[in-house]
């Protein structure tokens, strides 16, 4: 069969009538050649130009090629049965979801070889990683503090699975990771020079000078053990082996630190309070918790990559990398379908073959990858199916981390003092509000790198602060739109006082985003953040890796290994390909050691 792919996405975008969901309707024009209702299921764009429509008749699964111009049906190819046929194995994997998470997975695979289908319930890919435009300016949805996106080392996992699919985005250095402005006027810099940031933090603390300097030159043991690794499955046996045998000291100080958190290695080091409060706040910018609940292994990889490789933002948005990598997918043959709501994993004996979509649509594959949250995974696309005890080991460790509310702005650009950070941490009064709901308040100003992401003369304010679904259920809308204003209000008055004079009145564009904005377009249970551990973690010890309890289905994203964050997801992506090309037979594998293997993480993670 021909190479299958969307080639040509205009041309899809130019044939509305294929991806709508009334299916027989969409047919009416091929009566002469199909009389009785058919059921449109998807379609695909052949090297040929012809495509290739994947039809449900009576009751079994086609795919008719078509040719665009003349409208006529050419012949049956290929059925993609419903009846035991094999033909389920029309795709090697599905992706349920095209965040950064699932794009990796999808694109890794796709250039192993596979054929990919990815589905996304929303309009464009990058889920938490996407972007949106309105009045001349391009927003970021989530985070604008991009890690992995350098030309160094191992960790730029960014600029790898851009790579990988033959793509390459121009980046602006940033030189500051995040401007600090802390309880007692307490104000740090993170420069992308680590001597500057370890003068400007001693300066602050002469009396822990030793502490800082030993606190983070552990993080560097881990970072460069980290940075000499090939990253690949840790769930892969020969992958694992091979890697402790020629790295073995550093794969043993990664197993050292493995069960670790940041804040019991800061206590060795450091006494002061403060101090310890000022590495508290260098982990809750991470991980949405304190240095005690912070895997050691992600603080130092933070810590240490934002000097290593710099923090580095995409020319024209975050939304580059999903938007490249979606690209990318197409133009290694696989494909990506958007308005694809999956509502549920089909199974069949115990293995997940397949999924429905909410307009009824069904796809069936060798593998099913869920780039939803874990929540999401088991408690809405299996509802039904009892809770394997690894999901219930998970759910007892993580819990969801509370959503946000995010206020996107657009403001006169003088309004910003010459020299302005990109991003900035705010905490004024007191400590103990750090994990507190609007306690704290990130704001980035992408505009301070690219000034092509707003019109002229203006900038863009991305502020955002932590905030629980429960305080915005049961409004009604009037209510809820004025609980919007007020609270955005109240952030905008802090950061007015704080840094920007005179910034409320120099708006000229906002919108405000609550939890619930961000569980219906970011399709994440309550709109969390990510998952957070229920008490002091084994560090990351008992994280689940990508695969499930159930056979044929595997996660990727922020609930896997090793957790929240952009580069974390893109790591979960590229293992989780690892491990599907191998049981898919795209890589090598052996399945006496997988068993042993698979065995003892899970033994692992229960002792966590
Ligand atoms: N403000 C921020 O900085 C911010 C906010 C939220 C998350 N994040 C981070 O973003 C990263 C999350 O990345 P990720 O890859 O895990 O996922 P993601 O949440 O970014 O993307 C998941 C994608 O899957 C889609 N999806 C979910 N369920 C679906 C379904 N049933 N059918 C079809 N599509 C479905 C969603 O629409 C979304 O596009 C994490 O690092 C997280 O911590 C950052
Ligand atoms: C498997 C066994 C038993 C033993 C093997 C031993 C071994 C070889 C272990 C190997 C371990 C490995 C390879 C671990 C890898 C870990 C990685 C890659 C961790 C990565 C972590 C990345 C993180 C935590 C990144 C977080 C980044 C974030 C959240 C960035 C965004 C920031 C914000 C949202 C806030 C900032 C915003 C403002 C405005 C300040």
């Amino acid at each position: 069969m021909a190479e299958l792919g969307f080639r040509s996405p205009s041309l899809i975008h130019s044939l509305p009538s294929f991806s709508h969901p009334s299916k027989t309707l969409a047919f009416s024009s091929f009566n002469r050649c199909c009389p009785k209702p058919i059921d449109f299921e998807g379609f695909e764009l052949r090297k040929s130009g012809k495509l290739g429509l994947i039809l449900k008749e009576n009751n079994k699964r086609r795919v008719r090629s078509f040719s665009v111009k003349s409208k006529s049906v050419l012949s049956v190819e290929k059925e993609v049965g419903t009846g035991g046929s094999g033909e389920r194995d029309y795709y090697d994997a599905i992706v349920i979801g095209s965040g950064i998470g699932g794009l990796v997975a999808a694109t890794q695979l796709a250039v192993k070889g596979a054929r990919v289908l990815a589905l996304e319930k929303y309009v464009i890919p990058g889920g938490s990683s996407g972007f949106y435009q309105k009045d001349g300016y391009t927003f970021d949805v989530g985070s604008s503090v991009m890690f992995g996106c350098s030309n160094k080392g191992n960790l730029n996992l960014i600029t790898r699975a851009l790579a990988a699919v033959g793509c390459e985005m121009e980046m602006l250095p940033d030189p500051t990771t995040v401007h600090y402005h802390l309880p007692d006027n307490l104000s740090v810099r993170v420069h992308r020079e680590y001597s500057d940031f370890i003068t400007e933090l001693t300066n602050r603390f002469p009396h822990e000078k030793e502490g800082i300097n030993k606190f983070y030159v552990e993080c560097w043991k881990i970072f460069n053990a980290l940075n000499s690794l090939e990253l690949k499955s840790l769930e892969e046996p020969l992958y694992l082996f091979g890697q402790f045998f020629q790295k073995p000291l550093e794969c043993l100080t990664l197993a050292y630190y493995l069960p670790q958190n940041a804040g019991a290695i800061a206590r060795k080091f450091i006494r002061d309070p403060q101090l310890l409060s000022f590495i508290d706040a260098e982990c809750f910018i991470v991980s949405t918790t304190n240095a005690l609940r912070t895997p050691m292994i992600n603080a130092s990889l933070v810590v240490c990559e934002r000097h290593f490789g710099g923090i580095n933002y995409p020319v024209g948005g975050v939304g580059g990398i999903a938007k490249s990598l979606a690209k990318g997918l197409l133009d290694k043959g696989s494909n990506i379908i958007y308005k694809a709501n999956v509502t549920s994993i089909i199974l069949e004996d115990g293995k997940a073959v397949g999924v429905r979509l909410s307009d009824g649509r069904e796809f069936f594959s060798k593998t099913i990858i869920s780039n939803a949250t874990r929540w999401d995974t088991f408690g809405k696309l299996l509802k039904g199916n009892e809770l394997p005890k690894e999901e219930e080991n998970f759910q007892k460790l993580y819990v969801k981390a509370p959503s946000f509310l995010s206020i996107h702005m657009g403001v006169e650009a003088k309004v910003l003092p010459p020299d302005t950070d990109c991003h900035h941490f705010i905490l004024e009064n007191d400590w103990t509000s750090l994990e507190e709901p609007y306690g704290s308040i990130f704001l980035s100003i992408p505009t301070v790198l690219d000034s092509s992401l707003a019109p002229e003369g203006r900038h863009i304010l991305h502020i955002f602060t932590t905030s629980c679904i429960e305080d915005w259920k049961g409004l009604p809308q009037k209510d809820y739109d004025a609980k919007k204003e007020l609270v955005a209000d109240e952030i905008i008055s802090r950061l007015e006082k704080k840094l920007f004079p005179g910034l409320k009145s120099s708006i000229v564009f906002k919108e405000v985003g609550t939890p619930k904005t961000h569980r219906r377009f970011l399709a994440r249970d309550n709109g969390t953040y990510g998952p957070m551990p229920r008490s002091i973690p084994k560090g990351l010890l008992g994280m689940p890796f990508n695969t499930t309890a159930i056979d044929g289905l595997y996660c990727v994203g922020d609930s896997c290994f090793p957790g929240q964050g952009v580069i974390a997801v893109a790591f979960s992506g590229i293992m989780c390909a690892h491990r599907v090309a191998a049981d898919i037979g795209l890589e090598k594998r052996s399945p006496i050691l997988d068993g042993a293997l698979l065995r003892l993480l899970g033994w692992l993670r229960t002792i966590a």
